[in-house]
């Protein structure tokens, strides 16, 4: 199945990463890493390889939080529409009065303004897919259109259909890191069947399997997934110069999307000469659970200041807290720690043990319940019955995990996102009660997903008759959002409004109680 491009000739070995890029920064792209220089000057920033790491990309002044450090535009982007996700425009992502393109009948647009701003690079797209049998286009996934949008992408800016700029050339995309020599056979297989598909769509003969199969691996590293401001995935798009931007697991910045736009915003004080860093993962999980996440899919070990706290004291209590397990004892919130003879767990706040098999054999129970079959059912809109099974879940990790448990965290969210669903105000509020100290505790005090949970909590205090409450929950949630989202989009805007409203309601009730 593999192309012969693919199978001829050995593999070829790498250079080393860091040689890679000094090569790539002085060598083939030396006017465009000098153009891309001076583009990013413009930001008051600079990028310089840092061994290790890479290229990487430093502030040249001071950044403040909340201040847009870069915004860009994808090279290109794709909706993630597939079976298990609601279908979306391919120009604005809405999912709302869709319909297929008539010629190729894989895309959708929500009208001709759409449609018609994407002509340029749906035009040879679409002509490749409609050559295509029915079973060969369900074949077509969101990444396999990335893959197809980029050749043509770079085909209209070769022959200046579209023009090239410094911080939105294909040059770019080759100076992206592939990772090549360290992904496993299994992956390399996949893309290289992936990068026979994309050929046989095409059939262009100027592209190369082997580029493309490469490309497919720059993506795993490189993309960014594309959400809405409560960070609902929409798409996936290619940033070719945020992706300079390397991870770090107490990051001084967010990435966040407004339609296809993607801004990196500051979330501390940035200092003249800092390196500007995000965070790939969620944070939430414990340093194995972040550094696993990493190695996995972006094939490097972080050495940031709270990866190196591995095996520390600190560390361990972390985990033990985060993932670990609870005390006997109902009333109390220790966490345990396995005995030397590995028979046990003991508490480490009031000393009592726990025994290794009774946990083993609720977490065979737990393992049991589907939780699949409940994302399923809550995906296609039966939320009853995804809570019924939830909440089992919910009982029994209660029984055996810390009350600060990720795991907990996440099984009461998909709760709490059910009942909303449900429109179960009462309950819900209960629920996103019982997530706040959780999330309080493992994301920093500037955390989108902590400013939208405050943001949930306000909602349903309000639609409860909590006003004050409200106001508390939706000014926390402002003082939150205004750093990661700014406060100018539709999305903050809506929220500055909620709070004033809010705000009126509570000092009209208040000065009628005094009244
Ligand atoms: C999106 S790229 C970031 C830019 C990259 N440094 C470059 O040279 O193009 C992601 C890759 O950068 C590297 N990287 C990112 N963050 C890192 C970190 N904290 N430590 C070491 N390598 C890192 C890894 O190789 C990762 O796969």
């Amino acid at each position: 199945m593999l192309g012969s491009a693919w199978n001829k000739g050995p593999r070829r070995k790498y250079e080393s990463r860091v040689e890679k890029e000094v090569v790539e920064l002085k060598g083939a792209c030396g006017i465009d890493m000098e153009e891309l220089q001076s583009a990013v000057e413009c930001y008051s920033l600079k990028v310089s390889t840092v061994p290790e790491k890479g290229r990487s990309l430093f502030v040249t002044r001071d950044f403040y939080p909340g201040e847009v450090i870069i915004c860009q535009e994808p090279y290109v982007c794709v909706p993630n529409n597939s079976s298990s996700h609601q279908v979306r425009c391919d120009g604005c992502f809405t999912a709302t009065n869709l319909r297929k393109c008539s010629r190729c009948h894989v895309v959708w647009y929500c009208g001709s303004t759409c449609q018609k701003s994407e002509w340029k690079l749906h035009r040879l797209e679409c002509e490749a897919l409609s050559r295509l049998d029915k079973d060969k286009r369900q074949s077509v996934t969101p990444s396999i259109r990335l893959m197809l949008k980029l050749y043509i992408r770079r085909k209209l800016q070769n022959e200046k259909i579209i023009p090239n700029t410094a911080m939105d050339n294909y040059n770019l995309v080759q100076t992206l890191v592939a990772h090549m020599s360290d992904i496993t056979e299994e992956q390399l297989v996949l893309y290289a069947q992936m990068a026979n598909l994309v050929h046989l769509i095409f059939q262009w003969p100027e592209i190369n399997i082997k580029e493309i199969a490469e490309n497919f691996s720059k993506f795993a590293c490189n993309a960014h997934t594309i959400s809405d401001s409560e960070l609902r995935p929409l798409g996936t798009g290619l940033y070719p110069v945020i992706s300079i931007i390397n991870h770090s697991c107490l990051p001084n910045s967010v990435l966040v999307f407004e339609g296809r736009s993607a801004s990196v915003r500051a979330v501390q004080h940035v200092p003249k000469g800092t390196e500007v860093l995000i965070s790939y993962i969620e944070t939430a999980g414990s340093t194995m659970t972040r550094q696993k996440a990493l190695n996995e899919q972006y094939l490097f070990t972080c050495t940031c200041p709270r990866c190196s706290k591995v095996g520390q004291y600190d560390d361990i209590q972390e985990s033990a807290i985060l993932e670990g397990y609870r005390c006997k004892n109902e009333k109390c919130d220790g966490f345990l720690i396995r005995t030397t003879d590995g028979k046990e767990f003991q508490c480490q706040h009031c000393g009592l043990a726990r025994d290794k098999e009774e946990i083993k054999k609720i977490a065979n129970e737990l393992r049991s319940l589907s939780e699949e079959e409940a994302s399923k059912l809550s995906s296609t809109g039966n939320y009853q019955e995804a809570i019924c099974i939830y909440k089992t879940v919910e009982k029994l990790q209660t029984k055996i995990y810390h009350p600060f448990s990720i795991w907990l965290m996440q099984t009461r969210d998909k709760i709490l996102k059910s009942l909303m669903e449900l429109e179960h105000w009462s309950e819900a509020l209960a629920y996103c009660k019982l997530t706040i100290p959780v999330y309080q505790r493992v994301y920093p005090a500037v955390h989108p997903l902590l400013g939208l949970q405050y943001y949930t909590c306000g909602k349903l205090e309000w639609y409860l008759g909590g006003t004050e409450e409200a106001v508390k929950s939706l000014t926390k949630a402002v003082d939150t959002l205004r750093i990661t989202h700014g406060t100018n989009t539709p999305f903050m805007k809506e929220l500055l409004m909620k709070l004033e409203e809010a705000r009126a309601e509570a000092s009209y009730n208040w000065s009628s109680t005094e009244r």
